[in-house]
């Protein structure tokens, strides 16, 4: 008896998604190997278990996918389990969030204890601002080519060029005597937390099992965050500590070395290895990646992958990047996906997050804290505590769930500190903060807790969720499409940044919280009517959500129906593979 491989076999087209997912109904095995007991159908819409006797032409296994491409990703899913190998892929990946967090982190903390040990002289307010936002630019400048850096070169070689960007920006920094030496490694520092902020959310979408792969990606958001929450530990520690900040600085040197040398003993990603024509790298990966999945199940991936994988045309790299670019926005599924990454990424610099975490400390001190770095822990450890919770609900509850429940509970935070700020009174003596009541107020401790709030509904979703950029992109753009998207958020970063202060001065903070509470608003609005969940798809299912529309509602039916094919698999303890191999 020969080997059989199961597949999938369907005629559903792939023009209309809502039929598409109608016939997703319908999941059927039968196998000449099965078992009379185990040949069957089951109908997910009636939730039950139909087992009907198979006829002799019913001879393979046989599971319906919700389009053509997808020969044989549902199969593959049945058997994703999550692999040490996947684990330690992620957990390295993930190391740059710690860096991007880490290093956007402890800049404030260093700024406060850096004193006059720059050019003998304290730093002037512009000064700081300049050694602050360097990164951020250093990050923009470079997360526009690191999408198409990841695809000449690889995800794992961009990675460890950003490690080297970051030991050379550490080491200026740390033997800086003057402003100017530090702005510099600043800058460099940056270059590297672009590609990282980019590479490593696509480097763990490509290799995680589509069912996990929100919690997985959001692993990098928890080592994001909770980056930033050491950098403010440590800046706290080391804030009395001569040349204090030149520890901090130093610090991070420790994780770039531990991710650079891991990096030298791991490969890159199959689907890199597919477009680079590499096939037998991009099935070895695979093999490691999934131990519990047949060898001919593991062949039909890289099939599958190799047919998605169209390479764009052109004869050289700038011709191929061209076409690129144009194929991004002439198809309207890119298109699409264009707009929903970018759109997401604005929304979360632009309802003021960052700009936030860095007003709050002169809050705080209105009702008695006088510690601003206590502040800042107490933020960021919310930030982080609450993508633990995304961690957690992503793949769960879904992305749009989550984002729909943040956004409106972020609108709602905004307004009441909008309200608070009215009542305490600013003014501004130059660029600084002064309260108008001294003393604690009862205002003061509603604009804290409103913070903190804020932070929670924000870590929840829209700090979370758009750094699942590279789900919406087909595999031939997603390189230029996350980097169009990552540049949107440190070009919204810089802006923020740069904009916070003037705004607070010109239309007074009450004003600038009920700014940021109509954006918070309207995003909800633009997430309601635009961002269709994708947890539980296949990469390769986004595109059929997008393609004629945003699909709202077609793309809930299919989260729904894969999540209910898994359940249901797993309640039947239903495993093909392993059936195929005990019939060989
Ligand atoms: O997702 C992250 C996270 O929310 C950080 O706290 C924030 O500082 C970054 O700007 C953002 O991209």
């Amino acid at each position: 008896m020969g080997i059989h491989i199961p597949y999938l076999t369907s005629k559903t087209s792939q023009s209309n998604v809502g039929d598409a997912v109608g016939n997703a109904d319908s999941v059927e095995f039968n196998s000449e190997h099965d078992s009379p007991s185990k040949r069957g159908k089951i109908t997910l819409e009636s939730h039950e278990i139909q087992r009907a006797p198979a006829s002799d032409d019913e001879d393979r296994i046989q599971i319906k996918p919700v389009n053509d491409e997808d020969d044989t990703s549902v199969m593959i899913t049945f058997n994703q389990s999550l692999s040490p190998f996947i684990i330690t892929l992620t957990f390295v990946a993930s190391i740059s969030g710690f860096m991007f967090g880490y290093d956007t982190g402890y800049i404030s903390s260093a700024l406060i204890s850096i004193g006059t040990d720059l050019d003998h002289k304290v730093l002037t307010y512009g000064e700081k601002e300049i050694v602050t936002a360097a990164t951020s630019l250093g990050a923009l400048i470079t997360s526009i080519f690191a999408g198409t850096a990841a695809d000449i070169f690889g995800r794992k070689r961009c990675l460890m060029g950003s490690n080297l960007m970051f030991v050379i920006g550490a080491i200026l920094q740390v033997s800086a005597h003057t402003f100017w030496q530090m702005a510099v490694g600043r800058l460099i520092m940056g270059f590297g937390v672009g590609i990282g902020s980019l590479i490593a959310p696509l480097f763990i979408s490509e290799i995680a099992p589509k069912m996990i792969r929100g919690r997985l990606t959001v692993i990098n958001s928890l080592w994001l965050t909770g980056g930033q929450l050491v950098a403010y530990g440590c800046g706290a520690g080391l804030n009395y500590v001569n040349n204090g900040w030149r520890i901090l600085v130093g610090l991070s040197l420790i994780p770039t070395a531990v991710q650079f040398t891991c990096l030298c003993f791991l490969p890159d990603t199959p689907r890199y290895y597919v477009m680079k024509g590499d096939l037998a790298r991009a099935t070895e990966v695979l093999k490691r990646s999934y131990t519990d999945t047949s060898e001919e199940i593991i062949e039909r991936k890289v099939e599958e992958l190799v047919t998605l994988n169209q390479s764009i045309p052109g004869k050289n790299v700038p011709e191929k990047v061209w076409n690129t670019i144009k194929e991004l926005h002439t198809v309207p599924s890119n298109l699409r996906a264009l707009i929903i990454g970018c759109g997401l990424q604005a929304i979360q610099q632009f309802t003021g997050w960052n700009s936030l975490m860095y007003f709050s400390g002169t809050i705080f001190e209105t009702v008695g804290f006088k510690n601003s770095s206590a502040v800042s822990i107490i933020v960021s450890g919310t930030n982080f505590i609450f993508t633990l919770v995304a961690f957690f609900s992503i793949d769960k509850i879904g992305r749009r769930t989550i984002l729909l429940i943040g956004l409106p509970g972020m609108t709602m935070a905004l307004v009441v500190c909008s309200i608070a700020f009215h009542f305490l009174g600013i003014k501004f003596d130059g660029a600084v903060a002064v309260v108008v009541s001294s003393g604690f107020s009862s205002w003061g401790i509603v604009i804290i807790v409103f913070i903190i709030v804020f932070a929670a509904f924000y870590a929840l979703g829209i700090g979370t969720v758009p750094w699942q950029q590279s789900e919406l992109f087909p595999q031939n753009v997603r390189g230029i499409g996350t980097s169009y998207a990552t540049a949107t958020n440190w070009a919204g970063s810089l802006v923020i940044a740069s904009t916070f202060l003037t705004m607070l001065q010109n239309i007074t903070p009450a004003g600038t919280f009920a700014f940021f509470a109509g954006l918070s608003f309207l995003s909800t609005i633009f997430c309601y009517f635009c961002y269709p969940e994708l947890s539980g798809l296949e990469l390769e299912e986004v595109q059929t959500i997008l393609k004629d529309g945003f699909n709202i509602k077609a793309s809930k039916a299919l989260a729904k129906k894969r999540k209910q094919q898994v359940a249901r698999v797993h309640e039947l303890k239903y495993e093909p593979t392993q059936e195929i191999i005990e019939d060989i």
